[in-house]
């Protein structure tokens, strides 16, 4: 299968290196120019525009798009909209409101495919977990591609009509905000407690075959070994904010309580008054360890 990747940052490369290594022929385009020459590396075929990659891929378009949410999305779509019609297929894989992509889907004349992504940098080798919404045919055509950028088959599945995979995607980054604030929780007591522990070791020992074993609790451990038991110069102020908002706004609309995720989110924008606390400077490095946002140093 051809694909067209536009959006070749920290998740669309691993996109490119991912479909490419399943024997797949990629298109590449990125407003930025070192970008594109890294995809081109890579073995991808350099798109010099939106034009440029349309053309290149010729009649049944095949499209991934991992540019920021938002504008750059809307951007994008109407500018290739001229070219696209009802035989392609538009996979948007950033973290778009799932409102948006049903619009989008309404409004473009190809099958559009809102797709949720897990897993951060760490997909580039594990593969990424993937929740897509949108119609069937278009899911069942791009499944090479799914299969190839998602940890394997069990590793992606649609879930709806559009929307759908956007709107699940949402909710596990509020539960995503909830679990790094009770990582956060736990260790700030272990920081300050009663006993001089070594917080990495704590880590790994849970790792282990404890309950409360996962992914985000190795990154962690990995936080506490790279930037020692007391976090270092990691600050106390977490970034992001977007999805956890959008999940405690739906959860409002919706009238199901979800405490927990609204008050990871407060949390959040409360640590945006640096008072130092652990939790905060711990959730700060874990979106570095998930997400490869930047850490907020303090002084900075
Ligand atoms: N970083 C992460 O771990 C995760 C990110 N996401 C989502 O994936 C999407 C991409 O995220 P990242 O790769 O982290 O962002 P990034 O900032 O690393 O890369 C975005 C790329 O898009 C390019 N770009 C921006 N506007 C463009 C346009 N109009 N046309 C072509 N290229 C354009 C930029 O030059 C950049 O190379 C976002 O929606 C993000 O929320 C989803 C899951 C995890
Ligand atoms: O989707 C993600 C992880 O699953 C991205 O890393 C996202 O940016 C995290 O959300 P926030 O920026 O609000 O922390």
């Amino acid at each position: 299968m051809q694909l067209g990747v536009i959006g070749l940052g920290r998740m669309g490369q691993i996109v490119v290196d991912r479909v490419l290594d399943a024997g797949h022929d990629v298109v590449a385009f990125d407003l930025d120019a070192a970008a594109v020459a890294t995809a081109a590396d890579a073995g991808a075929r350099p798109a010099e525009d939106l034009n440029d990659l349309t053309d290149r891929l010729g009649e049944g378009k095949r499209i991934w798009l991992m540019v920021p949410a938002g504008e750059a999305v809307d951007a994008t779509l109407s500018e290739l909209e001229p070219h696209l019609d009802a035989e392609d297929v538009v996979v948007d894989g950033g973290n778009s409101h799932f409102e948006s992509s049903v619009r989008r889907a309404e409004s473009t004349d190809a099958a559009y495919l809102d797709c949720g992504t897990s897993g951060g940098p760490a997909g580039a080798e594990l593969g990424f977990s993937l929740m897509i919404g949108g119609p069937e045919w278009a899911y069942e055509a791009m499944t090479p591609v799914f299969d190839a950028i998602a940890t394997g088959p069990a590793g992606h599945d649609r879930m709806g009509p559009s929307g759908s995979g956007h709107y699940v995607k949402m909710v596990h980054n509020g539960v995503e905000y909830a679990l790094m604030q009770t990582y956060g929780e736990g260790f700030e007591l272990l920081a300050n407690g009663r006993y001089d522990l070594d917080l990495e070791s704590v880590a790994r020992t849970w790792n282990n075959g404890a309950v409360i074993r996962s992914w985000l609790l190795e990154l962690c451990e990995e936080a506490f070994r790279e930037e020692g038991n007391d976090l270092g110069d990691v600050a106390d102020h977490v970034a992001g904010g977007s999805t956890g908002t959008w999940t405690v706004q739906e959860a409002l609309e919706q009238e199901i309580p979800v405490p927990l995720i609204y008050q990871a989110l407060a949390e959040r924008f409360g640590s945006r008054a640096d008072d130092g606390r652990f939790a905060r400077r711990l959730a700060n490095r874990l979106r570095y360890g998930f997400g490869r946002h930047e850490v907020q140093r303090r002084g900075e």
